[in-house]
């Protein structure tokens, strides 16, 4: 990847599960020369260089809603992950102010700090929660999304840094979601709390994710939004796949669909398909046309209308074999089944 050599890199929320993945792949690409690691938890900073001892990463305590101290971390910096987010639905559905400092304030003010620095390229990471939003967390994002395409049209002539964003679907096995959920389930003979059956889900291994993340950060261009073709399950076939992965036969509890959720995802509008170019695996969603306020409201496009958004429910499905054959791709399952 040779526009990575000699590249400073700066993670924001760089000791999450994405941080901590895209790191090890960037350090054994061997190109870049530096990574910074830019969160709040000292302990997980603390434990990820203990874990990686290498030279090559350094370590910034900071918080993206202070714009003074991302400004100082930005010194030196030539490409940005920016994956520091409130991503939990129920947090921000009861502190949504908090879920706009982080998601959409803290986004403003690492974009700021890149641009101020000339930073070449700021890649934001989002969620087809984001795509036609009903909770607050996916709101936040969609803010995020918005305030990352405004200030991409917006760059004033000369302006360097490139500011483009990615949106995936549900990673599997990451911290909290239902897959570890299910299978310390079934690890303590305890029924499967499963929600809606037939609900949906795009399931994506972390590998996918950080592919698509690079991805965007060799092509994006401004204002782009890059989204996988990703497949999809039912939340029913998944619990299914999970009882055969481990022959269990745990009882299945039907618990109904909870607060802020919806039945199936949407990872592209009817809208952005509209305008899409098809990358083969990956669909570049362009910005809407420049900032001009006129050509905004009379230029319209027929092609809307007559395109379906992508969503979990008409995504490539999965069925219970085919789910436990992506599941058995998982370091973490591999783990739990002592299979390498
Ligand atoms: O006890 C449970 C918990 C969840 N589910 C279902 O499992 C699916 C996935 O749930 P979960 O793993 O909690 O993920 P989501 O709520 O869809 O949200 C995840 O995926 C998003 C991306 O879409 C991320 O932004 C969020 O941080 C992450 O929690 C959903 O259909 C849930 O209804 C159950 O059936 N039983």
């Amino acid at each position: 990847m040779d526009s990575l050599k000699g590249k400073t890199i700066l993670i924001t929320g760089g000791t999450g599960s994405f941080g901590k993945t895209v790191t090890r792949r960037l350090l054994e690409e061997g190109q870049v020369a530096r990574i910074v690691i830019y969160s709040r938890d000292e302990k997980k900073q603390h434990d990820m260089r203990l874990d990686f001892k290498h030279p090559k990463l350094q370590f910034e305590i900071g918080d993206v809603r202070d714009p003074d101290r991302i400004m100082r971390a930005m010194a030196g910096v030539d490409m940005v992950f920016h994956a520091a987010a409130m991503k939990q639905v129920p947090a921000c559905e009861f502190f949504p102010m908090e879920a706009v400092k982080t998601n959409v304030i803290g986004t403003n003010n690492v974009i700021d700090a890149a641009i101020f620095h000339a930073v070449e390229k700021v890649v934001v990471l989002s969620t087809d929660k984001a795509a036609y939003p009903v909770n607050a967390m996916g709101c936040s994002k969609m803010m995020m999304e918005k305030l990352m395409i405004a200030r991409a049209q917006a760059s004033a002539p000369g302006q360097r840094t490139v500011l483009c964003g990615v949106r995936y679907g549900n990673v599997l096995y990451s911290r909290g979601s239902v897959v570890p959920l299910f299978v310390d389930q079934i690890r303590r003979g305890e029924a499967l709390t499963l929600t809606n059956p037939d609900m949906t889900r795009f399931l994506m291994p972390l590998a996918d994710a950080i592919d698509l993340v690079l991805h965007a950060l060799r092509h994006g261009k401004s204002g782009d939004l890059s989204i996988h073709k990703a497949k999809a399950a039912t939340i029913g076939d998944l619990a299914r796949a999970c009882l055969k992965l481990f022959s269990a036969n745990n009882e299945i509890k039907i618990i109904g669909v909870r607060a802020g959720e919806k039945l199936h995802e949407t990872l592209a509008t009817a809208e952005e398909l509209s305008r899409s170019e098809d990358l083969s695996a990956y669909w570049r969603i362009p910005c809407e046309r420049g900032h001009e306020f006129d050509k905004y409201y009379v230029e319209g496009r027929p092609e809307v209308g007559a395109i379906d958004a992508f969503t979990s429910d008409n995504a490539e499905r999965l069925n219970v074999s085919s789910i436990v054959e992506l599941l058995k791709t998982l370091p973490e399952i591999q783990q739990e089944l002592g299979i390498h």
